[in-house]
């Protein structure tokens, strides 16, 4: 049995936000309370040796899930796989991961769903759960059978990385999505207004002579895709949302009642255009970094719910890839082991966003848009939580990550506020800062 003592709980799920104590038992949360005298604490334990820990000045919630990471198992384990994938991932606080079907062969089918599934049980860190690919081969033309995926265990369904260019497709995906009653995740680019740009076109793209994808790209489809869920009633999630006509148009349609979720990735609501320096391709992601109006409209939209969600995108590339020139790298930030630090020191310290906005929107509203179990601590949830500490600093090198890619623009960079402990299913898997 495990108590964990004065400690800040942050569950938006009970609509929590205070000092607690919290006792678990067999991974799982057996209560909560403000005051717990010792005498409630021993009955509860019931003669069971109790492990104490002193929460003091540090917060629990519960653990991230995080609905877009690339895995690139099968096929790519140069860049990253699912063990050390899963690894990074408890390191940076995520105990639910959704591992993205553009993998080598791409997960078109329930046997290599399982596969994945298969593996991340495996490797015993984070939950890692498949999603399959919306078409065969990820070509866009002919749907998968996504109610034997679905029995496979896949958790969404999405081509990402490639959009659907055949809006009969996109709409035939969401009508069948009704039946599985998972969402179809839409990477919106259209790919011949994206033509072969590098970041987002605007001054600082001409500034650098760079050529441009405009944010058309993006909202073009985003407005397709509302008015395909619209006219379906399918579920539709948005991933990587990156312009502020794009929230525009979301805020819009759900105004109208659709059914859709959005995410953002940390990223672009950290960086924008002007950061971007030829020399350093680690900015270098699709969809591209946008002006700061842009990262001022997806903050806004993310504090007023039109955004409901945040994403890693966590795209990992080897080091010999993202050294090639600025046109030939491929796009991509690794970040499962600095997305919340960087999220909390950059947009939460900063008054932003709110510690609780940011808790809710990474694990309660996955959990719940998603269907999934975990995202809050209620008594009987299965115990997989976050110990944060505000305070702790570390400098991001390459010698500390457990991913196996590089490809962080926060190399060099002393972060501030980590997970020093987590836990899945009641399981310690990551204790000061090592994974174990
Ligand atoms: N985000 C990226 O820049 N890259 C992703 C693909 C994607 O998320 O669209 C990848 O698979 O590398
Ligand atoms: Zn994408
Ligand atoms: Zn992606």
């Amino acid at each position: 049995m495990l108590l964990l003592k004065d400690v800040w709980v942050v569950d938006p799920g009970q609509k929590l936000s205070s000092p607690q104590s919290v006792l678990v038992k067999e991974g799982k949360i057996l209560a909560m309370a403000s005051t717990m005298s010792e005498e409630e604490v021993h009955s509860q334990a019931q003669e069971e040796t109790i492990e104490t820990i002193n929460g003091e000045g540090k917060f629990l919630f519960p653990g991230l899930i995080d609905v877009h990471t690339h895995l690139r198992e099968p096929g790519q384990e140069d860049k990253e796989d699912i063990l050390s994938g899963s690894r990074a991932a408890v390191r940076g606080g995520f105990t639910t991961i959704l591992a993205m079907a553009n993998t080598q062969p791409v997960i078109d089918k329930r046997a290599l769903a399982e596969f994945v599934r298969l593996q991340g049980v495996r490797a015993g860190y984070a939950q890692v759960l498949p999603i399959g690919t919306v078409t065969k081969g990820m070509q866009g033309e002919e749907l998968v059978e996504m109610a034997d995926m679905k029995e496979g265990g896949v958790a969404a369904f999405s081509d990402d990385g490639k959009n659907i260019q055949n809006g009969e497709v996109m709409r035939l995906a969401l009508e069948y999505a009704k039946l599985t009653g998972l969402p179809i995740i839409s990477h919106c680019e259209d790919k011949y207004l994206a033509g072969d740009g590098f970041m987002r076109r605007g001054i600082a793209a001409g500034r650098m002579g760079l050529k441009g994808i405009p944010a058309s790209a993006e909202s073009v489809i985003v407005s397709r895709d509302l008015i395909l869920a619209e006219e379906t009633g399918g579920k539709l999630h948005l991933a990587h949302i990156s312009t502020a006509e794009s929230v525009d148009l979301i805020r819009r349609a759900k105004a109208r009642g659709v059914n859709v979720s959005a995410e953002v990735n940390p990223h672009h609501l950290i960086f924008c255009d002007e950061d971007i320096h030829l020399t350093d391709t680690s900015l270098k992601v699709n969809p591209p970094l946008s002006s700061k109006e842009d990262r001022a409209a997806l903050i806004d939209g993310l504090r007023d719910g039109t955004i409901d969600m945040i994403a890693t995108d966590h795209a990992p590339h080897t080091q010999a890839e993202k050294a090639r020139p600025f046109a030939e790298a491929p796009f991509g930030i690794a970040s499962l082991e600095t997305a919340l630090s960087a999220v909390y020191q950059h947009l939460v310290l900063t008054g932003k966003l709110t510690w609780e906005r940011v808790i809710e929107a990474w694990s309660y509203l996955p959990a719940q848009r998603f269907g999934l179990k975990g995202g809050t601590l209620t008594p009987g949830s299965a115990a997989d939580m976050v110990l944060f500490d505000p305070a702790y600093q570390e400098v991001i090198e390459p010698g500390n990550l457990v991913s196996k890619a590089r490809n962080t623009p926060f190399l060099g960079q002393t972060l501030q506020g980590f997970p020093v402990m987590v836990w899945v299913g009641g399981r310690l898997v990551q204790e000061n800062r090592r994974v174990l």
